[in-house]
């Protein structure tokens, strides 16, 4: 791409060491790209190009936004430096009841706010070095004014609901608003839904990785509020503790207005908005995957996945203390199956 059009530079991305191909990238209408998400064949990322998924939400800068979001309170994270990483409330109140008795402590990376937009607004502007980094993370839903429903619901549905149906999903979850400021990370993680990630403005670098390399990303245990995420802080890996980090190979794209990337479910992904890029907006489409019409075989990847973490819970409610899991799991396997 002749550099004048080029709206990013590869300075503003974050420097790790992780081996990137780059994700293919299709206009809409091209066969292409249903036959890259077609679960029996591939299912892998791809890119939408000019589709208009959220076309109605071109308009949507930060002044429309703080004229027409009404006045409901949102959910916004603060963080002491640029990472963002999630965690399960649900675990957390485990934990601190005791549930996996004493010796688990968790400590919140991030605190979780409830802020009328103006506010976060004004934060957002008013930041500068050594100030908590913001990030608002919001299921849009009826708390918002009438306008911004009405280009909610003047998003293309068809489109969404093409892929939904030729792709055999279950039902739409959420839909969550994400305004980011610039450099955010959402470190790596995977969800166990589809998503069809659009972006409405600004710029942000995602980091792919199928669900076979759960050996190279290490998952949290499932018990633990960071479930899902991957324990490699990507900043400064451990390759002591993480040694097959060094195998993962990956995928990546930068993402700008108009574009929406399909996540598969149970793909890692690793998210950035650009530094020095401004702020970010992203609205993303979550779907339940569909029924397993009938299990076949070979089993994929991702099912493979949903049944080590079904054996990680059964053995976690049967057995209590954490520290019991790895050990008869050990037993169980060293000098068996080879
Ligand atoms: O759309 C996705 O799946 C993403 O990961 C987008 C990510 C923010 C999501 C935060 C989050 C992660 C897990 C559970 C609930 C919320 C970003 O864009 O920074
Ligand atoms: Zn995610």
């Amino acid at each position: 791409m002749s550099n004048e059009k080029k709206q990013w530079d590869p300075s503003q991305l974050r420097k790790y060491d992780i081996s990137l191909e780059q994700i293919p990238r299709y206009d809409y209408c091209d066969p292409r790209v249903d036959e890259i998400m077609d679960e029996n064949v591939r299912q892998k990322p791809v890119i939408i190009q000019n589709s208009n998924v959220v076309a109605s939400a071109k308009k949507w800068n930060l002044d429309y936004l703080e004229k027409y979001m009404g006045n409901g309170d949102y959910t916004v994270f603060l963080s002491r430096n640029h990472k963002f990483k999630y965690y399960d409330d649900k675990k957390v109140a485990k934990i601190n009841n005791g549930d996996m008795g004493k010796n688990v402590e968790f400590t919140q990376p991030t605190k979780k706010v409830d802020m009328k937009l103006p506010e976060f607004l004004k934060r957002l502007k008013e930041w500068k070095r050594g100030d908590d980094r913001l990030y608002l993370q919001q299921g849009l839903n009826n708390t918002v004014g009438p306008e911004i429903v009405r280009d909610f619901l003047n998003f293309d549905w068809d489109f969404c609901n093409g892929k939904q149906t030729k792709h055999n999903w279950g039902p739409l979850t959420y839909n969550l608003l994400l305004i980011a400021m610039e450099g955010n990370v959402t470190p790596c993680h995977y969800d166990e839904q589809q998503n069809l990630f659009a972006q409405i403005y600004g710029y942000k670098r995602c980091i792919l990785f199928p669900p076979s390399q759960f050996e190279c990303l290490y998952p949290y245990p499932v018990y633990h509020p960071h479930d899902r995420q991957s324990m490699v802080d990507f900043d400064r890996p451990d390759y002591s503790k993480f040694p097959k980090f060094k195998e993962a190979k990956g995928y990546e794209a930068v993402i700008g207005p108009g574009d929406v990337l399909y996540i598969p479910i149970y793909w890692w992904h690793h998210i950035e908005s650009l530094m020095r890029g401004g702020h970010t907006i992203t609205v993303n489409f979550w779907y339940k995957d569909g029924p397993n019409s009938s299990i076949s075989y070979p089993l994929k990847d991702y099912q493979k996945v949903a049944i080590m973490r079904n054996i990680e819970k059964m053995l976690q409610d049967v057995l209590k203390d954490p520290r019991e899991v790895g050990p008869l799991l050990r037993t169980m396997v060293l000098g068996r199956f080879t």
